[in-house]
């Protein structure tokens, strides 16, 4: 009979066997790769030499044009080509190392021999092209993340399939060496998971695809929905299933999509840095990312745009009007009412501007209001802004005709040298014109084509039309709700314009005023985009995702959250979430998946943390052990400081990171001035990029979507947590732990933290003198 021993020394030969192949495989592509690269040094020298010729005599550039057009093609071929067999070779070093991480033993009929498909990171085939291991993206693939012993079925391109599972086994394979073995009948077994998670920190994400589990899986290879919607508890793997499904769709869709045809908005450039590793550890190139301060700021140009932080920082004390009109304009009905009045906006309201040049009025405000209201009413507002811009530039080529003969033209084609003269005729030969006034006609207009290029820029780009007056317009004839009275949105105007003096923006605007003016001028859609990704899309208001709709008409939409973690709004429960989204982005295909389990942290750490909640009992801790956080308590503020730095420093023997995370900046500016006069401290700031080990210090919202071996909760009293409006702030501290969590107050704890069952912490006090 054979035993676990031996089933394990078999599995181990077949590993090495496979590995040998992987190794030969490798040697012959770094082998391509040193040819593959000799070659792109020949073509880029030659690309190099060809583009020194000497271009002065225009007939020897055209043709020059020509073949370095050729050229430059050639040169990118050929950089692709050694970049597709670079990474090809980093694929084949990871699989060296772990060539699988699963087995699956399938019968499609009964009469058929049952087959034994590996599974890991990539597909390797021999020689003879036999399956070594099949990619985990592969259609097969899903049986093993998806399934239980028995019949199953699975989605091909051909439509559904069914098969017999007959068993599944997870393998832990390190430098070839199988580490962990073992059969289960669980989508994807506990052990190995615990074993991951316990081993985890914090420099960089990891990708999951060795564990991923059912629901993330359902996340992960869902092709079918217009709008996704993922509410997942803090630590449910929320992000980590994105970035499969990325990895996932690249790889369904290899034809028809790329890498860049997919963003992700991200909250802070942090995040981005973090979770840079997963995809090239997948063997993918990653997608694009932005936050949604750099978005808006690009849209923007010359405006300072508030972010959600300094929103944050500067109204922690906002009252119930403010919450009013806040909520009224990150409302869908506030962005109807922009729609509508755009669309209703007769051709004579439409706010235009003089276009100068040189100081002087080039085309009139009054000339460009003749222009719109000439045309019919009838016509879409996009098609008006095209139509007037049409004329604008037919009467701006005009006057560049006429201006062409003028006697300044005549005197600078004079004292022109012949290499200017050259550079204007462009592609042009002298033969090609009729007379010698031709040409010389036709060289003036490009002077003058040349001079005036800000005044064509100015048509092209639309800014004849002033934006932030019409949408103040716009503003003063809004129907507003009855919990806010005229006086208050007189003030808000005043507010918007005064702002707007100062080249500021306040968040609430933007969204709104982005669509008024992608409607009005018909600009500000990006078509090529195939998907969009919000990651904790419980900070962004319902205005902000529908503007980013709107500017991305043609993408699908996967929106994940955690409206716990509700730092800037309150709580809503998922369903009335899905619903108010799917009336909004009004989309057919929608989906909604909640995942309840949290993996980052240890048990103790996650029921601590869901306690904090007022529905925390659907949160379910994953089974990995360690100590229960820790309470301590200081009497006044140099104390609680001395306690931070003796915890800091404990914290600093067992682990990596030791996040001190505070309510705002103030707080962590402060703790920061400390600390750094005893221990190496780092205080994180909105722009950074980079986390570097050790002591770091930042306020929470800055941490939003991170995790840390360790985290230290600064200042959790009463004062500075009283009440259920702080209930997300804490929720989202205690869970970015993984390993440890200490939570120090200056004087009372937070009621919060004080009303939870006393067996979930251990308290550790001050003893008062
Ligand atoms: N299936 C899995 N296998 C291994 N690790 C996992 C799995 N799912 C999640 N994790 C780990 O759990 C941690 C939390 O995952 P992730 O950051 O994706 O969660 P999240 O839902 O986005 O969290 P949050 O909303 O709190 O930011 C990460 O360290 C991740 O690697």
């Amino acid at each position: 009979m054979s035993t676990p021993n031996d089933a394990q020394q078999q599995e181990q030969q077949r590993v090495d066997a496979v590995i040998e192949q992987i190794k030969a495989r490798a040697e012959q592509t770094d082998h391509l790769v040193v040819k593959a690269h000799y070659e792109t040094d020949v073509i880029q020298k030659n690309y190099g030499d060809n583009n020194s010729v000497n271009t002065f005599e225009v007939d020897d550039r055209i043709e020059t044009n020509a073949e370095l057009q050729q050229q430059k093609q050639m040169v990118e071929r050929a950089v692709e080509s050694e970049a597709i067999l670079k990474r090809q070779v980093g694929v084949l070093k990871d699989l060296r190392n772990s060539p699988y991480f699963g087995r699956i033993d399938i019968q499609d009929d009964p009469d058929d021999d049952a087959e034994q498909l590996y599974i890991g990171t990539a597909s390797f085939v021999d020689d003879q092209q036999n399956f070594l291991v099949y990619d985990w993206r592969a259609p097969i693939s899903s049986v093993y993340y998806n399934g239980t012993l028995g019949q199953v079925d699975y989605d091909t391109p051909a439509g559904k399939q069914t098969t017999e599972l007959l068993k599944k086994r997870q393998f832990q394979i390190e430098h070839g060496e199988i580490k962990n073995m073992f059969d289960t009948n669980e989508t994807v077994g506990d052990e190995i998971l615990q074993s991951v998670l316990g081993e985890q920190n914090d420099a960089y994400m990891q990708n999951i695809v060795a564990t991923i589990q059912k629901e993330q899986n359902d996340i992960i290879r869902d092709t079918y929905s217009d709008l996704l919607v993922v509410q997942g508890v803090a630590g449910s793997g929320k992000t980590s299933a994105i970035l499969q499904r990325i990895a996932f769709l690249l790889y369904h869709s290899r034809a028809s999509l790329e890498a860049d045809q997919m963003v992700l908005f991200s909250p802070n450039r942090l995040f981005s840095h973090y979770i840079s590793e997963v995809l090239p550890s997948l063997g993918e190139r990653n997608m694009r990312q932005v936050t949604l301060a750099e978005f808006l700021s690009a849209r923007f140009q010359g405006l300072s745009v508030q972010s959600l932080f300094e929103r944050y920082e500067v109204d922690q004390q906002a009252d119930a009007t403010d919450r009013a009109v806040r909520d009224f304009q990150e409302g869908a009905s506030f962005m109807t009412q922009v729609s509508d009045y755009c669309h209703q906006l007769p051709a004579n309201e439409l706010r235009f501007t003089n276009i100068v040049f040189n100081g002087e009025t080039f085309f009139s405000r009054a000339e460009i209001t003749a222009i719109a209201t000439a045309l019919p009413a009838a016509m879409q507002p996009a098609d008006r802004f095209l139509s007037i811009k049409n004329t604008l530039i037919k009467r701006l080529k005009r006057r560049i005709d006429q201006e062409a003969e003028a006697d300044w033209v005549h005197e600078q084609i004079d004292q022109m040298s012949d290499e200017t003269y050259h550079d204007l005729l462009g592609d042009k030969r002298r033969g090609d014109f009729q007379s010698m006034d031709d040409e010389v006609f036709y060289i003036g207009k490009q002077i003058v084509t040349k001079r005036l290029r800000q005044v064509y820029d100015a048509i092209y780009n639309g800014y004849f039309l002033d934006t932030y007056e019409q949408y103040n317009d716009f503003l003063s004839q809004t129907t507003y709700p009855a919990t806010i009275t005229a006086e208050t949105w007189q003030t808000r105007l005043q507010q918007f314009q005064a702002g707007i003096e100062y080249h500021r923006i306040a968040l609430i605007d933007c969204a709104p005023l982005l669509l008024l003016r992608d409607i009005l001028t018909g600009s500000g859609e990006n078509r090529r985009m195939q998907y969009i990704f919000v990651d904790e899309m419980q900070d962004y208001s319902l205005a902000q995702l529908l503007y980013i709709k709107h500017a991305f008409p043609l993408a699908k939409f996967t929106l994940l959250g955690d409206s716990e973690q509700a730092l800037f709004k309150g709580i809503e429960a998922p369903k009335q979430l899905l619903e108010r989204l799917r009336d909004a982005f009004q989309v057919r295909r929608v989906n909604l998946i909640t995942l309840n389990k949290s993996y980052r942290s240890t048990m103790q750490i996650t029921n601590f943390a869901k306690a904090l909640l007022p529905d925390g009992d659907q949160i379910q801790a994953f089974t990995r052990e360690g100590a229960l956080p820790k309470v301590m308590i200081r009497y006044g503020e140099d104390q609680a400081l001395q306690g931070l730095l003796s915890e800091v420093t404990h914290q600093l023997t067992t682990t990596h990171t030791v996040a001190v995370l505070t309510r705002n900046l103030a707080e962590s500016k402060q703790v920061y001035q400390y600390l750094k006069h005893h221990t190496v401290a780092t205080l994180m700031a909105d722009s950074d990029r980079t986390m570097p080990q050790g002591v770091i210090v930042l306020p929470i919202y800055l941490a939003k979507g991170l995790e840390f071996d360790s985290v230290i909760a600064y200042n959790i009293s009463a004062e500075n947590y009283p009440d259920q409006d702080s209930v997300g702030l804490l929720y989202t501290i205690a869970s970015r732990a993984m390993h440890h969590l200490t939570l120090l107050s200056i004087g009372d704890v937070s009621p919060l933290i004080a009303h939870l069952d006393p067996t979930l912490f251990t308290i550790e006090h001050q003893v008062r003198v």
